[in-house]
């Protein structure tokens, strides 16, 4: 049997050997990879642990927050904040910026994340995830302010999501393809079970909420309604739909068979550009799927271009496979 090569061991080499990320962006990468098994670990108690059901408060964004939103967050939170690589924290869960306390080490990176996606699926035991983001701090200032994390995408040096399934498993870039590591539940460790993953340009497998599409813009109505018009219509091929209504899952059928998903911009909340959020679910999905050869808009540009205004600022994503991403956006700009 070929030998397993550990979140641990495969980060040490990228560091050492190929200098693809610093000591210690690689030991905050560990320390994200630690709480996701942690998380893992609650998820997989459901009922047996009290996890499961509404915690009954809501966040910044209005929603009602599952307990495991709150765990999944508090679990990020202790295990980064006294490891010494950080210097702040940002989370669907939080209104603004987590600051490292001062008791602790303070470092250079900036983590974001959705603690928990896909959280009207916890109760109906479907998959769930986490989703990261790293940034570096501006240099050259003491203290860190929110307006430090307003960063586009292409400035992130780390990102990834772990997916809570059938099987845990965590996906990373540091910006050098996509590798995807796999929970050995007995051994307690990530091992690596797929590097330099490539989504297929083409596909015939579409995501979307079809319950949204009387609010639909022309342009995603007018993508939907080829797709279905099947081998007769004008892309003259059968097409299938999936829909799991957590982006992580769907994200990761992209990733591992090829597909589109979209979350449009919709008539419902016409001044929302979009439901899923910029900084800590679009841009890193946006990175990891451009790093495996897809691509990811808004429609109309690049997510990884766009300037964020706030911490929680929203946006309409097309992503996955790179004809049909392209071909989405094309029918934007007509
Ligand atoms: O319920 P809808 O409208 O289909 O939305 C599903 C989408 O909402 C999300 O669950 C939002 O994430 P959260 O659960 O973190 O709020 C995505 O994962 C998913 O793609
Ligand atoms: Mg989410
Ligand atoms: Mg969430």
């Amino acid at each position: 049997m070929a030998q397993r090569i550990s979140l641990t061991r495969w980060l040490v080499e990228k560091q050492r050997v190929q200098g693809h990320l610093s000591a210690e962006l690689r030991l905050l990468v560990e320390i994200v990879a630690r709480a996701c098994k942690g998380i893992s670990h609650a998820v997989n108690k459901g009922a047996l642990g009290g996890v499961l059901g509404s915690a009954e408060s809501e966040n910044v964004q209005g929603e009602v927050q599952k307990k495991l939103d709150i765990i999944a967050n508090e679990v990020l939170i202790e295990a980064n904040e006294w490891g010494g690589h950080l210097a702040a924290m940002a989370s669907e869960e939080m209104d603004g910026i987590y600051l490292v306390p001062n008791r602790y080490p303070q470092g250079e990176y900036l983590l974001l994340f959705d603690p928990l996606d896909g959280s009207s699926n916890i109760d109906v035991n479907v998959s769930i995830g986490t989703i990261f983001s790293v940034l570096k701090k501006p240099e050259g200032q003491a203290g860190v302010t929110e307006q430090d994390f307003l960063q586009p995408g292409t400035r992130q040096v780390a990102a990834g999501y772990c997916i809570y399934g059938p099987q845990t498993t965590l996906v990373l870039t540091t910006g050098h393809g996509v590798a995807v590591f796999t929970l050995d539940r007995e051994q307690g460790s990530f091992v690596l079970t797929d590097e330099n993953v490539r989504i297929p340009a083409d596909t015939k497998e579409f995501a979307i909420n079809m319950s949204n599409m009387r609010h639909w813009d022309e342009p995603v109505r007018r993508y939907i309604d080829e797709c279905l018009a099947g081998k007769d219509g004008p892309r003259g091929k059968d097409f299938n739909m999936r829909w799991i209504a957590s982006m992580v899952a769907d994200v990761h059928r992209i990733l591992t068979r090829g597909g589109v998903f979209m979350y449009p911009w919709d008539k419902r909340e016409p001044n929302k550009p979009g439901k899923l959020r910029l900084m800590y679910e679009a841009n890193p999905m946006a990175w990891v799927v451009e790093q495996a050869g897809g691509a990811a808009t808004n429609g109309r540009e690049r997510i990884l271009d766009i300037q964020p205004q706030s911490l929680h600022e929203r946006v309409s994503v097309v992503l996955g496979s790179k004809n049909e991403v392209e071909r989405v956006t094309a029918y934007h700009a007509k």
